[in-house]
């Protein structure tokens, strides 16, 4: 088992690349499923769900090759319509197979995903929109079965616009007969990128962004080259880290307009942020002004990013509250904080963080990936040695992240327990 091993109180100064991001790769990884051919994949992160959802490729006899940043797969010889217990229990983004394949095979059958340290995170949405478009759905002994002969569209109202059920029901949609609409859809730009991809493939996808996708079925989709859009949230968190430590970081290979809310809360919060022609520059303030954050879907200011702000406003000069409304229980990350001398009050769905003048290292706990990387930030801005265990999670979603913040002048290990 690993930690990371931070010595706090260095400005970061220099440039960090971005790489492509998680939440774009996964989908669409899972998309190329529904290719009756070759794909090949570009900017595609090293990271530990990377090599799940390739793992769970291969369960279902789907061929990967993984070099460089290129990712190849080849799914004309799909011949399995089940991912075990073991994948989905360690990605849930696993779950997203479950669309491509009832549209590819006719049939899926998934481990329920169960709940993790953020919340319950159920999947009755994706499910609605599956037995909407004629999927039978059976459920027991842990695990959903979903059949039907050949997807039928219509018409799927979200009772809330979820990521992962938008991007399932619209992956099954493409190969459905007919035409599906999807009302209060989630508009987050993952979603953008993952339509883009299957219209490549030969996909009939329209409003993917905005709150009505619609979907005309074809017959067959072929395979396509695809580069994934630059991680937000990984830009994001660098952007904190910069304003956190007082530093000054050129962030590299950015879509600024993903990165609308974060950019208008660190400007708030006395952050300079300039737009520069290969990305956007951050300087840090000396005094952190407090912000009052909600979390919301897109383009709401984004529940990926809370963690990582509330580590900011932890030494901000005053008051703020942050209120999570995306999920239920993403807030593990308080008491951790508050080990490191924060000042920070759990109350309902917000947090009451009243800032501090000095944060100081301590031994911690990354209890989620967002929670990993908020505590290696607190790390950077904090007085001495921070030492962040449970880092697997970081892996999940950062590529290289230790090495990146090395790059920006950070004192900062990686060492074996
Ligand atoms: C791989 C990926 O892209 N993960 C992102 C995706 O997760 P994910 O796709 O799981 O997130 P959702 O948008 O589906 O979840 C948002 C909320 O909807 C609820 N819900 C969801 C589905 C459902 O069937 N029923 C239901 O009640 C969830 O419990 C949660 O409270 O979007 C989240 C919200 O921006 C991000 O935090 C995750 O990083
Ligand atoms: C919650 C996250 O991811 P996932 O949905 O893959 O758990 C995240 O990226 O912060």
């Amino acid at each position: 088992m690993e930690r990371i091993v931070v010595e706090g109180g260095v400005p970061l100064y220099g440039t960090v690349n971005i790489s492509g991001a998680k939440n774009a790769v996964l989908p669409v990884i899972a998309g190329s499923l529904l290719a009756d051919g070759f794909c090949q994949l570009n900017d595609i992160p090293h990271l530990a769900d990377v090599e799940t959802i390739c793992e769970v490729l291969g369960f279902l006899g789907v061929h990967t090759n993984f070099r460089g940043h290129k990712l190849e797969i080849e799914a004309s010889d799909l011949s399995q319509y089940e991912a075990p217990y073991e994948c989905v229990r360690r990605m849930r983004a696993s779950f997203l197979i479950m669309g491509p394949l009832l549209a590819r095979m006719g049939r899926a059958r998934m481990s329920l995903p169960g709940g993790c340290a953020i919340g319950s995170r159920p999947i009755d949405l994706h499910l609605k929109g599956f037995e909407a478009l004629g999927a039978d759905i059976t459920i027991g002994h842990g695990y959903i079965e979903a059949k039907a002969k050949r997807l039928i569209g219509d018409r799927i109202y979200l009772d809330f616009p979820s990521v992962g059920a938008t991007e399932n029901i619209m992956m099954a949609a493409t190969l459905a007969e007919g035409n599906t609409i999807i009302e209060n859809s989630a508009e987050e730009p993952e979603i953008v990128d993952l339509a883009n991809f299957l219209n490549a493939m030969g996909a009939r996808i329209k409003g993917a962004g905005t709150k009505i996708v619609r979907i005309d079925g074809v017959d067959r989709l072929r395979g396509v080259q695809h580069t994934v859009i630059p991680d937000r949230v990984e830009a994001g968190s660098f952007m904190v880290a910069a304003a956190a430590t007082g530093g000054n970081v050129l962030v590299n290979n950015v879509i600024e307009d993903h990165l609308k809310s974060v950019v208008a809360k660190l400007k708030e919060a006395g952050v300079e942020v300039i737009e520069e022609s290969e990305g956007l520059r951050v300087i840090g303030p000396e005094v952190i002004t407090p912000v009052d954050i909600k979390t919301l879907p897109y383009p709401g200011f984004p529940t990926d990013m809370q963690a990582q702000f509330m580590a900011l406003m932890a030494r901000s000069r005053g008051t703020s509250v942050i209120t999570e409304t995306v999920f239920e229980n993403r807030f593990m990350h308080v008491d951790e904080l508050n080990r490191m001398s924060a000042n920070i009050k759990i109350e309902g769905h917000s947090a009451v963080v009243k800032g501090v003048s000095t944060l100081t290292g301590a031994d911690v706990k990354a209890t989620d990936l967002r929670a990993g990387a908020a505590l290696v930030i607190a790390g950077l801005a904090a007085e001495g040695k921070t030492s962040v265990g449970c880092i697997h999670h970081i892996d999940r979603g950062y590529e290289d992240f230790v090495g990146k913040l090395q790059g920006l002048g950070a004192r900062i290990v990686r060492v074996e327990e």
